[in-house]
């Protein structure tokens, strides 16, 4: 992974060639949605396990067929909550959950209105207690203005503090960055890569589109 040193605690994996090559397939609108839900599944899978380094590890003791020995546990990967932002982060969290595989699952939706406001309209919120020792992921694919993730940032701390709280998207603008880090400047981001900028509908350029409906189709508005 590699820090982008425009901010603290932000972080790209432009440095793996194979979430490079998902990333890639995810762009290109010749991909349909089930390829387009595998491919956030693996970038879950994988950037969970990118995120695995960042954890606390343990030394314990473990008995091999032949002799006694040390092993290795990895502490925080049993003290992790991962909150799913419907629709999109579905198949990220999918992915994410097979390495993280002790986790609690908090659901919230968030759906973001038009420009210039982008009002997000977070209806359905089930997150379980917090504890101290928990790790909180938050799982959303895209950041784009950052509005979806500081409003559920801001509703998932009522639930009781946490040791780290950490996004995982695959795509990030630069102005959604700044805007979470303004509001919640202990967060640490990892996301695949970090794109060029906004345009003026809110969508990140040069993006993927809008990941729910790559992944699900578009609802249509009754
Ligand atoms: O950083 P922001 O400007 O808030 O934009 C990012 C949000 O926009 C999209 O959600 P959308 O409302 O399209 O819902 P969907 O995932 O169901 O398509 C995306 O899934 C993020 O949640
Ligand atoms: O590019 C974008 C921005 C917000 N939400 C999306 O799904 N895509
Ligand atoms: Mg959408």
């Amino acid at each position: 992974m590699i820090e982008d040193t425009r901010w603290e605690g932000v972080y790209s994996f432009e440095d793996s060639p194979f979430i490079m090559e998902v990333l890639t397939e995810l762009r290109d609108e010749r991909t349909g949605p089930i390829p387009f839900r595998k491919g956030l599944v693996k970038l879950g899978r994988y950037m969970a396990y990118e995120l695995t380094k960042t954890m606390e590890v343990e030394k314990i003791p473990v008995k091999t067929p032949l002799e006694e020995t040390t092993g290795t546990r990895i502490k925080d990967r049993r003290n992790v909550v991962i909150i799913t932002v419907l629709r999109a982060a579905i198949p990220l969290m999918e992915g994410l959950i097979k390495v993280l595989d002790h986790a609690r699952v908090g659901i919230v939706s968030a759906s973001r209105g038009k420009a210039p406001k982008f009002e997000i309209e977070m209806k359905y919120v089930k997150v379980p207690r917090i504890k101290p020792e928990d790790t909180v992921i938050v799982a959303d694919p895209m950041i784009a203005t950052g509005s979806t993730l500081v409003k559920v940032l801001d509703e998932v701390k009522k639930y009781g503090r946490a040791k780290r709280y950490v996004v995982v998207g695959v795509l990030a603008a630069p102005e959604g960055i700044d805007r979470i880090k303004e509001t919640h400047p202990e967060v640490e981001m990892f996301v695949a890569a970090i794109d060029r900028e906004l345009n003026d509908h809110g969508y990140i350029l040069p993006g993927l589109g809008d990941a729910g409906d790559r992944a699900f189709g578009a609802p249509i508005k009754l």
